[in-house]
């Protein structure tokens, strides 16, 4: 069946923040002596500030409570993050699926403060989602891998799918793809990290895996070509 929804993840798939998650939690582990790992980061991924926290605290054995993680690193995202950059392909998807009416949303781990914040250098094109859907709303109870976040999306389109199914959802992250499977939708992995650091059955359940949204075919989907090929 054909897709007539598109859900979208934030970090590190439309904008290149997990390069700046990466250095921010180096420059908070460095003091401590310990090494931020591409598979705690992995773990990391698509988690609240705070599940995230407590991840990291928990894998490192860092000497700091939960609190002291989310204030240290609060600190370092706030100077890092307003010059997020756009991933490639992702402003000529977004454009493309937009002048073709295909509703579109975003589903995020990250919290809306720091959505805003990320997402500063880009108002215009983050415009054209709705809804945009972060980790600390009302209705999220469990974050990625569990499926809320994106059947939220789902339920908050201003003209909801017919049917999961009909939902395709652009992932970077293991947890990511898991909570689309979980929400019964389908999910294109554009891997943000080597793709030899994924556990191979998320690589092997993901619809697709595509080393950038400048592969993306629309038609595969059942959505309208590109224009510019
Ligand atoms: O190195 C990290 N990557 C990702 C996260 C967390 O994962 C979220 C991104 O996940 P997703 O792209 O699935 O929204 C971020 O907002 C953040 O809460 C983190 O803490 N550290
Ligand atoms: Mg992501």
């Amino acid at each position: 069946m054909s897709i007539t929804h598109c859900i979208f993840d934030l970090d590190g798939l439309l904008l290149d923040t997990e390069s700046i998650y990466t250095e921010c939690l180096q420059i908070l582990c460095a003091p401590y002596g310990k090494n931020f790992s591409t598979e705690t980061k992995l773990q990391m991924m698509g988690k609240s500030s705070l599940e995230a926290g407590q991840i990291l605290i928990r894998n490192l054995n860092l000497p700091m409570t939960d609190e002291e993680f989310l204030t240290k690193s609060n600190d370092i995202y706030q100077e890092a993050f307003p010059s997020a950059e756009l991933l490639p392909g992702a402003e000529r998807l977004i454009q493309h699926l937009a002048s073709h009416n295909i509703p579109m949303a975003i589903g995020t781990g990250s919290s809306h403060e720091l959505f805003l914040l990320k997402t500063s250098g880009h108002r215009e094109l983050f415009k054209l989602f709705d809804p945009v859907i972060c980790t600390d709303a009302n209705e999220i109870r469990l974050t990625k891998p569990e499926p809320d976040v994106f059947l939220a999306c789902a339920e908050k389109f201003p003209s909801p799918p017919l049917s999961m199914s009909q939902c395709l959802v652009f992932e970077d992250g293991e947890n990511g793809v898991r909570a689309a499977i979980a929400a019964g939708m389908k999910v294109v992995l554009v891997p943000s990290l080597p793709l030899s650091n994924y556990d191979p059955s998320v690589i092997q359940h993901a619809t697709l895996t595509l080393g950038s949204l400048l592969k993306f075919d629309p038609v595969e989907f059942g959505l309208p070509p590109f224009d510019d090929i």
